[in-house]
């Protein structure tokens, strides 16, 4: 199925997610441009996953629409899927396969030909120094590994959007740095990314566009530029989400 021309690489309208009791997400609008690198940012609880899962197909939304290139992710998401790789929150990978089966098997299942996943699960696992670890299991891999094993499988299909929750959490500095030059390299040729991140220097490094969600709702979206105006991100942020009367609570118990 073909991505319609100029819609943005990836709009939320209207996304709500309520669970019992807690809205988890509040109305949630968002675009992303095609070609951006966009980092989502939030404290905790802000309903970032959940907006990102409902954005790509793993959590049904109670309202609302989401669309990667113009194809909606609920009505149509075959088309949909096939454009966009994702590296959910808490991936579930095949245990008992080696990095290399696993990389097989789900490459096998998008659809892909058995050379083309060989070629590409052999480059896949050397570009992200995971080499010796193809012949590992993966029940012994280090959550380090397992995140760059989820962003292998998030990039084995050439998806034209990458959605990565959490990408670098729990990933040493120089493998850091190596995703980073595979996501950059992703979107000079042409891809667009959104990341969540906690860490406000990176999105700072990494993106052009930004968005800010608070209690499921967004409190700002726009260039990076847009919404740290002149201050830095976390400057910016803690102003957005911080406690209005800027207080610290502290632990007295723990002062002698
Ligand atoms: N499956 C669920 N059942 C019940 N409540 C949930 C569920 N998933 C998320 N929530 C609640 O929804 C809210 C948003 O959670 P979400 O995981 O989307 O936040 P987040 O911004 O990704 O947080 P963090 O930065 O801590 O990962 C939280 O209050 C969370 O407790």
């Amino acid at each position: 199925m073909r991505a319609s021309p100029d819609a943005p690489a990836l709009r939320l309208t209207g996304l709500v997610k309520r669970f019992a009791h807690k809205l988890a997400v509040d109305h949630v609008s968002l675009e992303v441009p095609r070609g951006s690198f966009f980092g989502l940012v939030g404290p905790n609880g802000a309903g970032k996953t959940t907006s990102l899962s409902m954005a790509v197909g793993l959590l049904r939304p109670d309202a609302g629409r989401a669309e990667v290139f113009g194809q909606d992710m609920w009505s149509a998401p075959d088309g949909a899927k096939a454009l966009v790789g994702v590296l959910p929150d808490g991936l579930a990978l095949p245990e008992r396969l080696t990095g290399r089966e696993a990389l097989t098997y789900l490459g096998l299942l998008r659809g892909l030909a058995e050379d083309v996943v060989a070629r590409r699960a052999e480059e896949l696992l050397s570009v992200l120094e995971l080499d010796g670890a193809g012949q590992t299991l993966v029940i012994e891999y280090s959550t380090g590994m397992r995140k760059k094993l989820g962003l292998a499988t998030a990039l084995l299909h050439a998806p034209r959007l990458l959605v990565l929750d959490e990408p670098f959490e729990a990933v040493d500095p120089v493998s850091a740095a190596t995703i980073k030059t595979i996501l950059r390299g992703f979107v000079a040729g042409g891809g667009s990314i959104v990341l969540s991140s906690h860490v406000m220097a990176l999105v700072e490094q990494l993106c052009d566009h930004v968005a800010v969600i608070d209690q499921g709702r967004v409190a700002a979206a726009g260039t990076l530029d847009e919404v740290r105006g002149r201050r830095s991100l976390e400057d910016a942020f803690v102003g957005l989400v911080g406690d209005p009367a800027g207080g610290v609570k502290e632990l007295s118990w723990l002062s002698r």
